[in-house]
């Protein structure tokens, strides 16, 4: 119904947004002015200038991208203040410092603004103040916009009035007030008819949208929770955890942007659907800075395209795996010569197979965490074993008097003849040539054979993690490497499985394959000096020791190496070098969603990348697929504290014990409201919880459709047809997303072909997914298909169940083969 009063209200306000936007436009207009500054001199080309450009293009290029950012809904709140408080004063110098009414504003929020004797604060998606510096509106996640989301009837920290401003564009369309302190309203006008509710009500479009205007007072002491240690959070599904979780890293960035701006920020989710239907969240909040990843995305030059079957995902997750992989980095690799054959001053001196494989173990046992940069090494290990060899048989007499006799060019041509490559011609590089039969002359001319070199570079390659694991794809060297870890029923399909690397690689492969980096190690970093020519160990370039290409004279200056943009910085430090990646980067916050479904090996994987990080985890235990939850937690508990998940296997021995690693500190939150599902959708998720964890309280639904969830008795063979149609009827029941949701393949069921006929011909708002990957995901209207194959499908089944029906805002139609699902959940 209109309402003029409302009309006033709406007009007033949308005089005051037109102010804030006028002031944006000067403020873009100032950043474009920077930002060509900032070219102007990169066009005066001195290296100092380029590198100032950088810093000023890049602040400026970021600045512009966030006031472009909040030209849509640039304000959306205002809150009227019993009282005035002093103008602008000092920043405070903690910024996690408590905050409250009677804080003064710092400097960044600009002085007060008074109305009818009552302080009025404007809050939006980005700070706007006039030339002047007077504040016109005010940053969400400044100190002084914390009243917004806090202030409750029972608590209202001076606010009298919070209102809600809903546009579209620039045009301010509805207001939404609260009365917070009726006793101090006088002269106030209250609007609004349950815009919250409505809004959660609101059509989904297939990718989340931030919350910023509706951040609930529990969910926003999570978001400004202390920025070191672990923040970790629980909650029932729709409670908010990821919205929660990515305005987190946007506030973060924000106060703490010298901090977590340089040391980067790191966000993952299970899987590439997820981070699909997240990644606009950040962005629309100013924030594109953040690193968003799904687990099967974290190590360069491999991406998860496939789900291990759960018995595999459990083998493949636990942390058994980690003396399986170790055996396999120390096995040879599969074309590893067998044998060592170079000759010294005619005579041949052999290293044989047990010989080497007695090598091999000890320089394994030495090297462990650095057997990519292990080559130099392994070198000086072959000629301590060549000079034993060769003087356990008497070599050096012999050698002497080959010398005198020098016989050794005949040798030299019949052996070369038999393919030992050049034979041990001294190379003339100048000085005194060490005597014949010495130590020194026997490493300088073996060193220098051919037989040698190639030799050293078969048995001892630089190997790329992925080139280990899918050497395990021979199911008779897996056999060989996988000791009492795994069973040997499940050899062969865990070695089919890595058959098709990297092709086929599996999300729990990935955390695998960081595992595998972390044994093997980095090459040894590129050579500062420019290449010495007579080096008998560079080759066309590169030094076959370290497979490096030799620093050419230009890349030595380490002036030049500084001419790059922050974003060339960052993308430097996750190079990959033909797979074997050189630097893994490391951050200085990561937060981790659906933590609940980690495996140890991915928490291990993780924990590599945050040693100095401080975390934000966020988990409901209740969804967890996990089987043995205690591993994880122990797991998880070793990532965050830092110490123990450095690189794998580094020796230890010799060193005094380390001193306990300080705990970090840790807050925990617990969010209650369930804000996606309505209350009739609550209640079935409710019954499924608990079947699964009769022990466990549902979240609070907040809102009530009047609209049942159909529960469906097909018979078996007419399940997927019955899918079908009821995906057809909800294209016509609701407007947005429509899921999908089947169990895992199962013998000819629900198959990538099955599910594929299902969504034939559909537009693109129906998606079919099975219940794995509908983790984290929501839709307006959710089919479920087969409850009860779901549920038997794996040990913690009913869990997954639980994550299914949870997925629906709107409409849930459950399809079952069995009577008894029917009760259960009805
Ligand atoms: N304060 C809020 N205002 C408006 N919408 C909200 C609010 N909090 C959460 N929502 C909405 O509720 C829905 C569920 O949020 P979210 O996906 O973050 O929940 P979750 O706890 O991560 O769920 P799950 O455990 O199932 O992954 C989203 O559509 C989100 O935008």
């Amino acid at each position: 119904m209109p309402s003029p009063v409302k009309d006033q209200e709406i007009a007033a306000e949308q005089r005051y947004v037109d102010q804030a936007y006028a002031r944006l436009e000067e403020m873009r207009a100032e950043a474009q002015a920077l930002l060509r500054e900032g070219y102007r001199q990169s066009l005066a080309g001195t290296k100092g200038s380029l590198v100032d450009r950088d810093a000023m293009v890049h602040q400026a290029a970021l600045r512009a991208q966030a006031l472009d950012i909040a030209d849509d809904g640039l304000v959306f709140g205002r809150l009227d203040l019993a009282g005035t408080r002093p103008t602008a004063s000092p920043r405070p110098t903690d910024p996690d410092q408590p905050t409250g009414p009677d804080r003064p504003l710092g400097p960044e929020e600009g002085a007060v603004r008074i109305e009818n004797g009552r302080e009025v604060r404007y809050i939006g998606r980005i700070g706007v103040r006039t030339g002047e510096h007077d504040s016109l509106v005010i940053d969400w996640r400044a100190p002084a916009a914390e009243d917004f989301y806090r202030a409750t009837p029972e608590d209202p920290r001076g606010v009298i009035r919070r209102r809600v401003l809903h546009s579209r564009g620039h045009s301010v369309v509805d207001l939404e007030d609260d009365l917070l302190d009726p006793d101090a309203a006088d002269g106030l006008t209250i609007v609004g008819d349950g815009a919250f509710l409505a809004s959660l009500a609101r059509t989904r479009e297939g990718a989340m949208r931030d919350i910023v205007a509706t951040i609930q007072r529990e969910q926003d002491e999570v978001i400004r929770a202390p920025a070191d240690g672990t923040v970790l959070v629980r909650g029932a599904p729709g409670t908010g955890k990821t919205a929660v979780a990515l305005h987190r890293v946007a506030y973060l960035l924000f106060r703490h942007r010298r901090r977590f701006g340089s040391r980067g920020v790191l966000v993952v989710g299970p899987n590439r659907r997820f981070t699909a239907y997240i990644e606009r969240v950040l962005p629309s909040l100013g924030e594109g800075s953040a690193s968003l990843r799904s687990l099967g995305d974290l190590v360069p030059g491999v991406t998860a395209t496939v789900h291990d079957t759960p018995e595999l995902a459990r083998l493949k997750g636990a942390e058994t795996m980690i003396p399986v992989l170790r055996r396999a980095v120390a096995d040879p690799a599969p074309d590893a010569p067998g044998e060592l054959r170079v000759v010294y001053r005619g005579i041949v001196v052999a290293l044989d197979r047990a010989r080497l494989d007695r090598l091999r173990a000890d320089l394994h046992r030495r090297n462990r965490g650095a057997v990519n940069g292990a080559r130099g090494r392994v070198a000086g290990a072959l000629l301590d074993a060549l000079w034993q060899v060769f003087c356990d048989a008497g070599g050096r007499s012999a050698a002497e008097e080959a010398a005198q006799e020098d016989g050794s060019a005949v040798w030299g041509a019949l052996l070369a003849a038999e393919g030992l490559g050049e034979i041990d011609a001294p190379s003339d590089r100048g000085g005194a040539r060490p005597a014949a039969g010495s130590r020194a002359d026997f490493d300088a001319r073996v060193r220098g054979q051919r037989a040698f070199t190639d030799f050293l570079v078969a048995w001892w390659p630089i190997r790329r993690p992925v080139d280990v694991l899918a050497a395990l794809g021979d199911a008779d060297r897996l056999r060989r490497v996988a000791g009492r870890e795994v069973e040997r029923s499940i050899v062969a399909p865990l070695a089919a499985s890595w058959a098709d690397l990297p092709g086929r690689a599996s999300y729990q492969d990935v955390a695998l394959l960081d595992e595998l980096d972390a044994l093997l190690g980095p090459p040894p970093r590129p050579a500062r000096r420019p290449a010495d020519e007579d080096d008998p160990f560079v080759v066309d370039g590169v030094n076959i020791l370290t497979g490096q290409e030799v620093a050419a004279e230009d890349d030595a200056d380490p002036d030049f190496r500084e001419v790059t943009s922050s974003i060339e910085r960052l993308e430097r430090a996750r190079r990959v070098d033909d797979g074997v990646v050189e630097e893994r980067p490391e951050y200085g916050h990561i937060v981790v969603d659906e933590a609940q479904d980690l495996s140890p090996m991915q928490w291990r994987m993780l924990g590599r990348r945050g040693r100095q990080a401080s975390w934000t985890v966020v988990e409901d235990p209740a969804q967890s697929a996990w089987e043995d939850l205690d591993a994880a937690r122990q797991a998880m508990e070793a990532a965050l504290g830092g110490g123990a998940t450095g690189r794998a296997g580094k020796a230890r021995r010799g060193r005094k014990p380390r001193r306990e690693e300080p705990r970090r500190t840790r807050h925990e939150y617990e969010l209650t409201t369930n804000y996606r599902n309505s209350t009739e959708i609550a209640a079935v998720s409710a019954r499924v919880l608990a079947l699964a964890l009769p022990e466990a309280r549902p979240a609070r639904a907040v809102r009530t459709s009047g609209i049942e969830p159909r529960i469906r008795v097909v018979p078996a063979g007419e399940l997927a047809a019955a899918v079908r149609a009821s995906a057809e009827r909800l294209l016509d029941e609701v407007d947005g997303t429509i899921g999908v949701i089947v169990p895992l393949p199962d013998g000819a069921d629900w198959t990538d072909e099955v599910r594929a006929r299902l969504a034939d011909g559909l537009p693109e708002r129906v998606q079919v997914l099975d219940v794995l990957e509908a983790k984290g995901l929501e839709f307006d209207a959710a089919v479920i298909a087969a409850p009860e194959t779901v549920a038997a499908q794996s040990p913690r089944g009913l869990r997954v169940l639980y994550v299914a029906v949870s997925r629906a805002t709107q409409r849930l139609d459950v399809l079952t083969a069995e009577d008894a699902w029917a009760d259960r959940l009805r």
